[in-house]
């Protein structure tokens, strides 16, 4: 089992965990330390083939997990030699059966079985949409109940594949002119009720492990570390958990002793980590790196990689993973977006969602601009896609919310007595 400890990255303090989202310290992330110091890849389902690597006790029976094929067409395309994809999504041809499209399906196993272990009684979730399908799904499949609030205008990403939304889904929709820090900010609220647990984001380790299992099983397939590791990024917690993963595979001994580069790309115009790193901050300045942010957000591809909030700074965040790997950041316009979704998909034979096409997209300039040569090992996440491919297979039936909000200030009693 993935017996573990946690320790802050701060103070270095151990801390036993008790569903523990940070150290006492306030300090940095706290981070798994698994008794397993090498890899074993379990006869288990999905996700839970790298069961010794992620905070839970038991496991959920359902075939979600990550597919790393070597690409033929896109890397000749772009003249790699080894260029590998860590496919997140549905393509049974392949064997890829998340079914709510997306990496985040990653995050939200993991995330409530161990809410369930430690005694949780609910979650609150603020999410734009990917992430909330993945745990409403993870909701209805396991019976655990969940709060999710939503920017109204996000809802139509809220759907359960082949079977209705379970009852312990309760959906709060925000009207018109909220987005995903507006989300963060009422389910902040409403986690603070006793009794309801805040689902962490990045501070929560079993998000974190979980995601990391795409680097796990990149290299597992690869049977080295890459040298190259390209993705999308919103909150950039896909990316530290890529790192992260790293640092246990190398601690590991057999997949080399070279960390991966993080190559993280932006969807501009809204682009606040790509300012900051590129100035040498650690800090993010809000009036510099995201001005009108509300306005920026709206101009964007695929407002899903948007976060006012990002954990970049913070010890163990976006910027330490980007240091230590000498990692490059990438803004990606619409435009390079849209051709880059389309090459993809001709060229590999399966939809993405765009946020994946903003990876590619980072992929692509870099093959341009020769940041990365040809003979090197390059694993591009592609954190969603087979949407369409999953609709010639499944209804798809949406998620309706228990009641419409205005803003986040709205009276917590409203709320609650709604989702009693
Ligand atoms: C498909 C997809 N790719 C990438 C991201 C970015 O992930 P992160 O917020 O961990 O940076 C998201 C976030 O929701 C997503 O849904």
């Amino acid at each position: 089992m993935g017996s573990y400890k946690l320790i802050c990255l701060s103070c270095n303090r151990t801390i036993v965990d008790n569903y523990t989202l940070s150290c006492p310290c306030g300090g940095g992330f706290v981070r798994t330390a698994y008794d397993a110091r090498q890899l074993t890849v379990r006869d288990m389902p999905g996700m839970w083939k790298y069961y010794d690597w992620l905070p839970t006790k038991g496991f959920i029976d359902i075939p979600g997990k990550t597919v790393t094929y070597k690409s033929e067409a896109l890397a000749k395309e772009l003249g790699l030699r080894e260029l590998y994809i860590a496919f997140n999504g549905y393509w049974p041809e392949i064997g890829a059966m998340i079914h709510t499209c997306s990496f985040k399906e990653l995050e939200a196993p993991p995330t409530i079985l161990r809410a369930m272990e430690h005694g949780g009684k609910a979650m609150v979730l603020a999410s734009a949409g990917n992430t909330a399908r993945a745990f409403a799904y993870l909701s209805t499949i396991t019976g655990f109940p969940l709060i999710i609030v939503v920017p109204g205008k996000n809802l139509g990403n809220l759907w359960i594949p082949g079977r209705e939304p379970g009852k312990s889904v309760h959906l709060i929709a925000m009207g018109e002119g909220n987005d995903y820090t507006d989300a963060i900010n009422l389910a902040g609220r409403i986690a603070s009720v006793p009794g309801l647990l805040p689902e962490g984001g990045a501070k929560n380790v079993a998000r974190r492990d979980g995601m990391a299992t795409v680097m796990l099983d990149g290299a597992v397939f690869m049977k080295t570390l890459p040298d190259e590791y390209f993705q999308a990024i919103g909150s950039g917690t896909g990316g530290v958990a890529a790192w992260e993963a790293a640092l246990r595979l190398r601690d590991d001994g057999r997949f080399g002793q070279r960390l991966p580069r993080l190559h993280l790309a932006q969807n501009l115009p809204f682009a606040p980590m790509l300012h900051a790193w590129e100035e040498g901050r650690r800090d993010i300045m809000p009036e510099r790196d995201m001005p009108e942010a509300k306005e920026l957000i709206s101009q964007m591809y695929t407002d899903i990689l948007s976060n006012r909030n990002p954990p970049y700074s913070v010890k163990g965040g976006v910027y330490d993973a980007m240091k230590d790997t000498d990692g490059i950041m990438y803004g990606v316009t619409n435009e390079e977006a849209i051709s880059a979704k389309k090459l993809f998909e001709s060229l590999e034979g399966i939809d993405l969602l765009p946020a994946s096409a903003v990876a590619v997209s980072a992929l692509i300039q870099a093959c341009d601009r020769g940041t990365i040569s040809p003979d090197k090992k390059v694993l591009l996440n592609i954190t969603g896609g087979g949407y369409e491919r999953l609709k010639k297979d499944m209804k798809l039936n949406p998620v309706k919310p228990c009641i419409e909000v205005e803003g986040p200030d709205v009276p917590l009693d409203d709320i609650l007595k709604v989702i009693e």
